[in-house]
């Protein structure tokens, strides 16, 4: 006998047409699964497997269910996981001839087209990726189908796919979706994969740029996509088309929030791959595994991390994004940074703008909740509350006669919502509940009919009060009680004791463990009057929220506007506020090639080093500096010194001011970094060839404006390899292009210092230490020219290597340096340069007696016989006679 239940029937249906997602009946209060579905889902989310019915093959079926209040805990779990989720629902026609109730799937969620907030974790964007191409030309689209954000770009890429990489590391999208054809590129699967977002083969005609470009311009009514940038760009095309599609499939909706797309060029922004993200801690800290931490937003110790003190969703996501995307265009920057100066300089005004901005909640998921139409009351009040502030923050900018056009620019774009602000205080109550089911969303006062249902119900609760009151005094049963449950309606409970109290005309209706129900005509006849209020009431409400509801979201491309105005003016405000706070200075953009750094410090470091962060110069160039070899002991501080470099590039390219005295920065296309310490063990390539994987990328790709940071080349081999490769390496950055990289490179091959005055454009310098009594002091002061001693064992006994090796060592090192010239450095040859002051590093390096003895010549009082006869004696001096 079959004793598959409806629900099971319709599961099979349901899988049939969603093969590769797990099914989720909503049944009653609880989301139910079959079969392997509940199989995986008992075990993905340990909870216990039940049992129901019988399969197709007359087994027993298994079941797994979750409260239907607990989904919002349990879904983003599954589809953190990459599951797809297919919810059904019952479906608008409800019961079919025999009465049973037909459900359908009315959304399946992905990873990357979750549009309920409520279902991500934290704010940041939730993108869905989409990459279409052909040989090495590729079109790229991320959509948010959670805020409506659409971007798209095409590009030529190379053979390791690394711009489509280093876009993909920067969106962190949650899943990609490819056709089957790129889904089965070995290399460019492996690459996508490593970067922990779900990828899934999306094979349709959607890809195709015709089918793509028919259907974009019929989603956003337009006649042609000029005016979205990329008409003419038909791979970009059919990368959206998918995308859009792959949203509506799953979604089956229209998705009218996604309202355009937004095309965007690589050259337009400083290029930041995915290593140098890393390396850089732009957005994570080292500290959290690098796999596990693509998909985990906290951002640890990073510059993001100092930098974001945003009030609203909408701010951190934005500022998120430009620290991803630094700016090339000076104009635009210098736009950026009069805004942010012109906050800095008026205190009140920021201040007032930060506090009103912390009124307003995530307006662009809400306004996606209320197009979707699965907002609640909460949502609307939450929407109030922040459309109520906007007249407050365009009165205080108003007060303030701002002179920024993007400022300007900014507020302009914040509309006037006062009728919708209005509306919702009139209708919606202060606290409502979150489900729409129950009523008690609609305030007194907003619809007649509405309160007249709510009149006729409480006399009705009022009337059973009073009988209540009535019944006890007429049956003298103290205990006589009137109750209610939804199976039973309206009852007078009498306990066991009372019975032979009870009264003629009370009818029986239920036996309980303690006593009798009994019910009067009068009774039944005021519940049939309240039950049938309040059910009308409930529908009305419901009728009305979504009336409500509607009227906001015809206004959706206007509050989109408004949504992405206040991230703009809340990420100006925060970079004001830092400034302030962190000491911050304006620094100067401009399109020269030089980098001139003053008492530089290391952002995210200067808030972690007790008893306080030494500030350094730097000065950089395309003439004499343009390749500086930083030497000096482990742990002196060169990483930093180098990365404080490339951060403070980044954060004056982003708009910001900078941890800096003074700063003039010629812009940089490309920040490239190879560092030693953080290789992918798990990537299963040695550490050598990692490095010079990466070493490669570097040479092939770097071009005039980029900036270059090597922390240690060729470490990973032996010393005469790794040297002779970081001496080729220098040499061919120095000439590369016949003009040369902007590099640093931090080395403990100290011969390498050599090169200064081989090559025209490499200078060193080196991060100053004293020694104190056997013990090495760290000054951290960068200082001209190099040294030539890595205090290593010194390090090593700092880090509490037991006694018996460090002394051991110092015996090894003596003998090799008796025996081989190449850890002396007997090459080196020092330039001092005087683009700092020596005496400021307080370094413990003596002069030379022949100086001191020169400084102290009085040259007003020599003969010209006197001088002659003083240089030649000096002269002896230094040639050691
Ligand atoms: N300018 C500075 N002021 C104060 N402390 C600093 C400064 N620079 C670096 N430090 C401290 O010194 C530590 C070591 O710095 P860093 O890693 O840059 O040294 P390194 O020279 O690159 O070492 P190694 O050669 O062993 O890689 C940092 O973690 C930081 O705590």
């Amino acid at each position: 006998m079959d004793k598959m239940t409806p629900a099971m029937r319709q599961y099979y249906e349901a899988k049939e047409k969603h093969k590769d997602a797990l099914i989720f009946f909503r049944m009653g209060d609880f989301y139910e699964s079959f079969g392997d579905d509940a199989r995986i889902i008992a075990k993905e989310l340990d909870i216990t497997l039940t049992r129901r019915g019988r399969d197709r093959e007359g087994v027993d079926m298994p079941l797994a269910g979750i409260p239907y209040h607990a989904v919002d805990s349990y879904l983003p779990r599954l589809i953190r996981k990459g599951y797809k989720v297919a919810i059904c629902e019952q479906l608008e026609d409800p019961k079919n001839a025999k009465g049973i109730v037909k459900r359908g799937v009315v959304r399946v969620i992905t990873p990357g087209t979750v549009i309920d907030s409520s279902l991500i974790a934290g704010e940041a964007n939730n993108y869905l990726m989409s990459i279409s191409g052909n040989e090495l030309e590729f079109g790229l689209s991320f959509l948010d189908v959670s805020t409506g954000e659409f971007l798209t770009t095409q590009f030529t890429d190379n053979q390791d796919y690394d711009r489509i990489i280093s876009e993909a590391a920067r969106m962190r999208p949650a899943e990609c979706i490819l056709p089957s054809s790129l889904f089965e590129n070995k290399k460019l699967h492996d690459r996508l994969k490593d970067l922990g977002a779900t990828l899934n083969i999306f094979d349709t005609d959607a890809f195709d740029p015709k089918t793509a470009y028919q259907d974009l311009i019929a989603h956003f009514g337009v006649m042609t996509l000029e005016g979205m940038g990329c008409e003419k760009l038909p791979l970009a095309i059919s990368s959206s088309g998918a995308a859009l599609e792959y949203a509506r499939t799953t979604q089956m909706r229209d998705l009218a929030h996604i309202q355009s797309i937004r095309t965007y060029f690589e050259n337009e922004f400083m290029v930041l791959d995915s290593i140098t993200l890393r390396n850089l801690e732009i957005i994570q800290g080292l500290r959290n595994n690098l796999r596990d931490s693509l998909r985990d937003r906290s951002h640890g110790s990073s510059l993001l991390e100092v930098i974001d003190h945003t009030k609203t969703p909408m701010g951190g996501r934005l500022l998120h994004k430009m620290l991803l995307k630094p700016l090339i265009s000076v104009i635009l920057l210098t736009e950026r940074l009069d805004a942010v100066d012109e906050i800095v300089k008026k205190t009140l005004l920021r201040y007032d703008l930060r506090s009103h901005l912390s009124q307003i909640r995530d307006i662009e998921r809400l306004i996606g909740r209320v197009v979707y139409g699965n907002s609640n009351a909460r949502d609307l009040i939450a929407l109030s509350l922040s459309l109520a502030a906007l007249p407050r923050i365009i009165k205080a900018t108003g007060e303030n006669d701002i002179k920024s056009g993007l400022l300007l620019d900014i507020i302009q774009r914040l509309g006037d919502f006062t009728d919708i602000v209005a509306l919702l205080e009139r209708a919606i109550v202060d606290d409502p509940p979150v489900s729409l089911r129950d009523g008690g969303i609609i305030k007194e006062g907003y619809n007649e009919k509405l309160d007249e249902l709510k009149k006729l119900s409480s006399h009705g609760k009022g009337w059973i009060a009073e009988m209540q009151q009535h019944e006890r005094e007429r049956t003298g049963i103290k205990s006589l009680k009137i109750g209610y449950n939804s199976v039973f309606g309206y009852y007078i409970e009498v306990t066991k004791p009372n019975l032979s109290q009870v009264p003629q005309d009370y009818i029986r209706k239920q036996t309980t463990a303690n006593g009798e129900r009994f019910y009067t005509p009068a009774l039944k006849e005021k519940e049939v009057m309240i039950l049938s209020a309040d059910e009308r009431g409930k529908a009305l409400e419901l009728e009305l929220f979504n009336e409500i509801n509607s009227s906001i979201a015809s206004r959706s491309k206007e509050l989109q506007t408004t949504a992405q105005a206040i991230g703009e003016l809340d990420v100006i405000a925060n970079l004001a506020e830092v400034a302030v706070n962190n000491r911050y200075t304006r620094p100067e953009v401009n399109d020269n090639c030089n980098i001139l750094i003053r008492d530089g410090r290391h952002p995210v470091v200067e808030r972690s080093v007790p008893p306080g962060f030494v500030p350094n110069d730097i000065r950089m160039d395309c003439q004499e500096h343009q390749f500086l070899l930083i030497t000096g002991p482990n742990m002196a501080g060169k990483s930093t010194y180098m990365r404080q470099t490339a951060l403070i590039i980044i954060l004056a390219q982003m708009g910001s001011f900078v941890p800096a005295s003074y700063a003039s920065v010629g812009v940089v296309d490309r920040i490239f970094t190879r560092v030693g310490a953080f290789d992918d063990l798990a990537s299963g390539q040695s550490t050598f060839m990692i490095e010079m994987v990466e070493l490669a990328n570097i040479l092939n790709n770097a071009t005039p404006r980029s900036l270059i940071l090597l922390d240690e080349i060729g470490r990973g081999t032996s010393t005469y390899d790794g040297y002779s490769i970081a001496r080729a390496v220098v040499e061919f950055i120095h000439n590369k292009d016949n003009a040369g990289v902007r590099s640093l490179f931090a080395t403990h091959y100290h011969q390498l210092t050599a090169t200064e005055g081989v090559l025209r454009r490499v200078k060193n310098y080196h991060i100053a230490v004293k020694e104190e009594g056997g013990d090495l002091v760290f000054l951290r002061k960068i200082v001209p020219g190099a040294t030539d001693r890595s205090y290593g064992i010194h390090v090593a006994k700092l880090a509490g290597v037991p006694p018996k090796v460090i002394q051991r060592a110092k015996e090894i090192l003596k003998e090799v340096e008796n025996g081989s010239a190449i850890s002396k450095g007997k090459e080196a040859k020092y330039t001092q340069l005087m683009l700092f002051d020596p005496g400021d590093a307080n370094t413990n390096a003596k002069e030379s007696p022949v100086i001191e003895e020169l400084k102290n010549l009085n040259l007003d009082e020599m003969t010209p016989l006197d001088a002659l006869n003083t240089l030649s004696a000096l002269k002896r001096k230094t040639a050691g006679g």
